[in-house]
């Protein structure tokens, strides 16, 4: 959004505000002078236009949002105000919708985008922020009439005025009151859509979890996550961070917890070598690092085949440099191959290589048996990183799966072509969901009668800090090592039969996003590794 209203636009000769976006189009009809008591609260516009910017240009808030909170020159205090403000009204729209619905006299699509949203942040604030009432009345009652119109801020007023007549709990239970099904009731509470809410209930039993986690893995959804940092192996540190009051993390070595907000403010991490990343993904990355090969023998040749934006790239690379080894870093998105570069670039260059090809293409035969150790960070639906993406929940359909677990596959099939027999192979997807993990997992076992499951579990507790995570969990194709798909029913212990596992992480439980890690390899059992 290039123009902003009466919280800050320019002025034009006359001394008034132009409301006019770069093409020349109308933004938001502007109130009559008269009208105009005040300015909106620069940090209220800042969290207004990310709404905006996600409604009607499908942007992203988490990349919309500090851009405006820098171009708005907002202090810390009021960056945090404008943050909560915007994640917390998209998070809780389904909720706030719901409340907003019985206030307004007419089916709330009819209304103008701009003045749903304006309600949702009202309401936000009403039942969600320590905002006084009278305070989240005017403020939005402002912005609405320095942005929108004084029309609509009348509507405005008035709709508030409903909503803050109970509060938060008081409406909850209201609205539960016409609501009988627990899975309804679940996705209102914790505004979630309900198809979201029967697929992470059906993930927590694939899993081997109770099903009832339910609550708290939708409750660890809506909190915003903390920052985790971590200093790349041989080249970072989090001494600055330490200093700075970060904790050290819990869950993987080399990681910290960060809470002092803008992250670029540490020189280190503006360096490139200490990042930001999930401690989920530092750990599935170092599992696979430090995962034994089967096989034994040569550990040089690495690749991480959907690597954009480099997360894991970056710290793979980072290990594999300190090993005398070289990663291959593969994406097909140029602008995100970029971000990769970006990420590998405090690695020393002779350790990665950048292709920008889809992954597919590594199980031609060129390609066959050349990698030892390969990471298959699939895209996924990323229903286990919605807390992260406070929007997400509300554009992904049941279809998006459907359409994932496909190429899921396809990439595993290629990887599995592209790893040499006795290598390790980490499949990787921020989605809990069965379809994309154990089923994708399965399904690759079925088709390539030469690959194995290992003991993920054994590998990521290998790495963790305080020695057992306790996320592994039996995967039901067990299959006798070497031969073809069986029934479940003949894979006795003792019986020939390699008891694999899979590990899947908990937001609710493990503080991260819900990774899944899946560790396969192929060919027999100490096969020995070709030397090159
Ligand atoms: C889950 S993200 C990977 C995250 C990354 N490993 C990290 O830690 O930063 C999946 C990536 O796969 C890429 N991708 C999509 N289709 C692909 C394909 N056909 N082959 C390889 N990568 C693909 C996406 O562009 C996206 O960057």
């Amino acid at each position: 959004m290039s123009e902003r209203g009466n919280g800050g636009g320019r002025r034009n000769e006359q001394g008034r505000q132009r409301n006019r976006g770069a093409a020349g189009e109308r933004r938001f009809s502007v109130a009559a002078p008269s009208q105009r008591k005040r300015r909106a609260d620069p940090a209220r516009l800042v969290a207004f236009e990310v709404l905006r910017a996600v409604a009607e240009e499908d942007a992203y808030a988490n990349l919309v949002l500090p851009a405006r909170i820098r171009e708005s020159r907002l202090d810390r205090r009021d960056a945090a105000f404008a943050t909560e403000l915007a994640y917390g009204a998209l998070r809780e729209q389904g909720l706030y919708d719901a409340v907003l619905a019985r206030c307004v006299d007419r089916p709330l699509p009819q209304l103008d985008g701009a003045v749903l949203d304006a309600l949702r942040l009202g309401t936000h604030q009403l039942l969600s922020m320590r905002v006084p009432t009278h305070a989240a009345l005017d403020e939005t009652v402002g912005l609405a009439r320095a942005v929108i119109g004084a029309g609509p801020s009348g509507l405005i007023n008035a709709v508030l005025r409903k909503v803050a007549a109970r509060d938060r709990d008081e409406w909850v239970a209201e609205l539960l009151e016409d609501l009988e099904d627990g899975v309804s009731r679940s996705a209102l509470e914790h505004s979630h859509p309900e198809w979201i809410v029967r697929a992470l209930r059906q993930s927590l039993a694939a899993h081997g979890r109770r099903a009832d986690e339910i609550e708290d893995l939708l409750a660890a959804d809506n909190q915003a996550p903390v920052v985790n940092l971590v200093a790349l192996p041989g080249l970072g540190s989090l001494d600055e961070a330490l200093a700075q009051g970060a904790e050290p993390g819990t869950l993987v070595p080399g990681s910290a917890y960060y809470a002092g907000g803008d992250v670029a403010r540490l020189e280190s991490v503006r360096g490139g070598t200490t990042r930001v990343q999930d401690a989920g993904s530092q750990l599935v990355a170092w599992a696979l690092a430090n995962a034994e090969l089967p096989g034994g023998g040569r550990d040089s040749v690495w690749l991480d085949l959907c690597a954009g934006p480099g997360g894991k790239a970056a710290l793979l690379a980072a290990v594999a440099a300190r090993r005398g080894a070289t990663l291959t870093a593969n994406e097909p998105t140029p602008h995100r191959a970029e971000l990769v570069r970006r990420a590998l670039q405090a690695v020393p260059e002779e350790h990665w290589i950048l292709t920008v090809e889809d992954g597919r293409d590594y199980g031609n035969a060129d390609n066959a048996g050349r990698f030892d150790r390969i990471m298959v960070d699939a895209p996924c639906s990323g229903l286990g990183a919605l807390r992260r993406r406070p929007e997400s929940r509300w554009r992904k359909s049941p279809q998006d799966i459907a359409e994932l677990t496909i190429l899921q596959g396809e990439l595993l099939d290629a990887a599995l072509s592209a790893l040499r027999p006795g290598g390790v192979l980490a499949y990787v997807t921020c989605s809990p969901h069965p379809a994309e993990t154990r089923a994708v997992v399965e399904d690759a076992l079925r088709r390539h009668p030469d690959a194995r499951l290992l003991d993920t579990g054994a590998a990521a507790d290998a790495v963790c800090l305080g020695g057992t995570l306790g996320a592994a969990h039996p995967l039901d194709a067990r299959r006798p090592q070497g031969g073809s798909a069986e029934p479940e029913s003949s894979a006795e212990p003792g019986n020939g039969v390699e008891p694999g596992n899979t590990v899947q992480l908990w937001p609710h439980v493990h503080r991260t996003d819900a990774m899944f890690l899946a560790l396969l390899t192929k060919g027999a059992p100490g096969i020995p590794a070709t030397e090159d």
